[in-house]
């Protein structure tokens, strides 16, 4: 099986100040996979590079096959590798359901593409709030927001930044439901959260990041075994 999304020894970084040192990554089609690491290890970084945010100094992206480092950031979109950013990133000024329909599109070309009663169905709280400013929301109905947002841009691989970062138990127990309900659905997802317990429940497949190097990665049964990994590489 070729991998959905595939990173091959990248360095890449700020300025003079390199971030990442030959880091490596894969996320096979419908498997849910983590990046782990601590604050400050390049999580974000690569991100950044996957989405033609940074220039890659060294190494390889590729996305469905295709080398995508080096290629505008729009046309990754498009070729259906969708964000929920650090931050969220939810146009203020734009009703909930405007934010929903401002990116949609088929782009992987489903044969039931979500639509805006489909997103209300997975978060309830969305279709009370249709009409509610996307500056009147709470960090966790933003969070719920920009996943209907890049779900509503059906893509083949969704990336989440800090899934449930400053947001109430409740909620995100329900956005750790819907992350589980998507990936049983077949839809493939990278995650990046502190909260390894909800990250061993709902992913397959775990990296972890140390100073931009990946020292380790492996499956759900694997990370479990070796829990001397947890405090070495995230100081749990
Ligand atoms: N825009 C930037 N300019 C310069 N250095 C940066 C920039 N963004 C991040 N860095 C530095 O790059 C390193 C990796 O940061 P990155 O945000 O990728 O880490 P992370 O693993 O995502 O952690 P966090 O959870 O803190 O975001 C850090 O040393 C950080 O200070």
């Amino acid at each position: 099986m070729s991998s959905l999304l595939s990173i091959e020894n990248l360095e890449t970084g700020y300025g003079a100040s390199q971030v990442l040192f030959g880091m490596n990554l894969e996320v096979q089609p419908g498997e849910a996979a983590t990046l782990l690491g601590r604050n400050g290890m390049g999580k974000t970084t690569t991100l950044r590079a996957v989405f033609g945010q940074l220039p890659a100094w060294s190494g390889e992206i590729r996305f469905l096959g295709e080398r995508i480092d080096g290629q505008p950031t729009e046309r990754i979109a498009q070729m259906g590798l969708a964000l929920v950013p650090e931050g969220r990133q939810i146009f203020p000024n734009l009703t909930v359901k405007e934010n929903l329909l401002a990116f949609a599109a088929n782009r992987s070309g489903r044969a039931d593409p979500w639509t805006l009663e489909s997103i209300h169905a997975l978060f309830p709280r969305l279709a009370e709030r249709a009409q509610n400013m996307g500056n009147q929301l709470s960090g966790g109905e933003q969070q719920m927001l920009a996943i209907g947002r890049a779900l509503m841009t059906n893509p083949h691989l969704l990336i989440l930044d800090e899934a449930t970062e400053g947001i109430s138990p409740l909620i995100r127990r329900e956005i750790w439901q819907v992350l589980g309900r998507l990936k049983r659905s077949g839809q493939a997802i990278l995650v990046i959260d502190k909260y390894l317990n909800e990250l061993m429940r709902v992913a397959d497949h775990h990296a972890f990041i140390e100073k931009g190097r990946s020292p380790w990665s492996g499956d759900n049964d694997a990370l479990a075994a070796e829990p001397e990994l947890w405090e070495r590489y995230l100081g749990v």
